[in-house]
């Protein structure tokens, strides 16, 4: 499925003067992982066009396949999974979950109330990164979910337990996707009853819940909302397929190309979401106008054009929490400080990115405050050359090449990208894909 690419143990990347272009994007990862679990979950076999070919989805494919759910690809851009019905055919597993979110949250909660022996691990970082609000919320109903190395993290082991659940509670305040975890896993617990769970306190990154929603609407099943507290599935619901279904582009990768054509003249324009996108983050675009940028929309395109000097922003981005590391860098070129506020999730994703984020942003030429939950960035008069480190961290890679754009910074003075193979969490094409859309030679 993906191609192994071999990247250097760095990158070079010379300023770029000026940015023009289209890029076709890769699938969104939150609506590849979700499709490719519910597809597994449903009654029937869901042909699944534009796929992300991701390690995140390499993990998930790599666990419905350990568990018995059949799957091929037909072609390049499309794989075929052939539902379980809500059965899994393999009842003992060890399952590697590298550092996808999407998956191992999900599988959890799924494996918990389907039933089973199974181990759960993922790569070290993956075994920092929180999941006791979800085991919690399922041991509470009657799961057997075991910590195997630090309690409330991930390494895991699932028994067979005996769940009789008609409400559930969960934390929302550390990660939406203990939340989506449970509503996906809803239906298979919902056989005689309704189950009702209620989130308990701060929901964060709701849009993601959106996404959710839809997704098990497609599948056949709806939830009943009560705002963001309550979420109720009604008995005698079950995953069926569509037949086929379309993954939009990921909005979250749009993000790098747009901000780049706000930065650095552009036009650059982003196929495969736009106004109709189902993702919260296709809302960066807002943020890069309020920044000064103009941006056009079609049904299925985004357009960025700068237009000279960025403003600066100060704003909430707790609903778009990847996207707005972009407008972190996006901020070396606003014209006085900006201010990302609400993104404290941002300490347990793929790295501590609010300290990481500090850290290289300073390296060149920045000055930065970084708060429990706010990053304060003041721009310098010129981009210094630097070395930038990501932490194996995908968006790290991915913003931070950002940094080359517009001649901020002098000619010669390159921004070198640490081990950035780190990018094939979601986007294993992105350094090409930049380097389509800059009108010098990059690298
Ligand atoms: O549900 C999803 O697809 C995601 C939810 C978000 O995580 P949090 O809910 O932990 O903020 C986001 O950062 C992640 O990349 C994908
Ligand atoms: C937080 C992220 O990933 P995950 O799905 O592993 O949480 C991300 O992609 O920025």
């Amino acid at each position: 499925m993906t191609q192994q690419k071999h990247y250097p143990q760095h990158l070079d990347l010379e300023p770029v003067m000026h940015v023009q272009g289209t890029v076709r994007l890769p699938g969104s990862k939150s609506i590849s992982n979700r499709t490719l679990l519910l597809a597994a979950l449903a009654e029937g076999e869901t042909v699944i066009h534009d796929l992300l070919a991701s390690d995140d989805t390499m993990v998930m494919l790599g666990a419905l396949r350990s568990l018995g759910i059949q799957w091929d690809e037909i072609d390049e851009r499309t794989t075929r999974v052939h539902g379980g019905a809500g059965v899994l055919p393999v009842h003992e597993a060890d399952l590697f979950m590298g550092n996808a979110g999407t998956a191992i949250r999900p599988l959890t909660a799924a494996l918990a109330v389907i039933g089973g022996d199974y181990k759960l691990h993922g790569v070290s970082r993956m075994h920092e990164r929180p999941i006791g609000d979800l085991v919690d919320a399922l041991n509470e109903v009657g799961a057997q979910i075991d910590y195997t190395g630090q309690k409330g993290y991930p390494p895991l082991r699932i028994r067979r337990g005996h769940i009789h659940a008609d409400r559930l509670s969960v934390r929302g305040n550390v990660s939406s996707q203990f939340l989506t975890a449970l509503l996906m896993a809803a239906p298979l617990m919902a056989k005689d009853h309704a189950v009702t769970i209620e989130v308990v306190g701060e929901l964060i990154s709701k849009p993601y819940i959106e996404i959710t929603l839809n997704l098990m609407r497609r599948f056949g099943v709806t939830v009943e909302q009560d705002g963001w507290q309550s979420f109720t599935v009604r008995p005698g619901q079950r995953y069926q397929s569509p037949g086929s279904i379309h993954v939009e582009g990921d909005a979250s990768s749009a993000s790098y190309f747009l901000a780049a054509g706000a930065i650095a003249g552009g036009p650059v324009r982003v196929e495969g979401v736009g106004r109709d996108s189902i993702q919260g983050d296709v809302r960066f675009a807002e943020a890069l106008e309020q920044m000064g940028a103009t941006i056009t929309r079609g049904d299925n395109w985004i357009e960025a054009t700068s237009n000279g000097v960025l403003k600066a922003i100060d704003a909430d981005f707790n609903h778009i929490p990847d996207a707005a590391m972009t407008i972190a860098v996006a901020a070396l070129y606003a014209d006085g400080t900006s201010t990302l506020r609400n993104i404290a999730s941002w300490r347990v994703k793929e790295t501590d990115r609010l300290a990481a984020m500090a850290t290289e942003l300073r390296k060149l030429g920045a000055t930065v405050e970084e708060g429990p939950d706010y990053i304060r960035v003041t721009p310098p008069d010129e981009i210094r050359a630097a070395t930038i480190d990501t932490y194996d961290d995908h968006r790290m890679a991915m913003c931070f090449s950002l940094a080359s754009l517009d001649g901020k910074a002098r000619r010669g003075n390159a921004i070198r990208i640490n081990d950035p193979k780190c990018v094939a969490k979601t986007f294993p094409e992105y350094f090409e894909a930049f380097a389509g859309i800059a009108t010098n030679e990059l690298f």
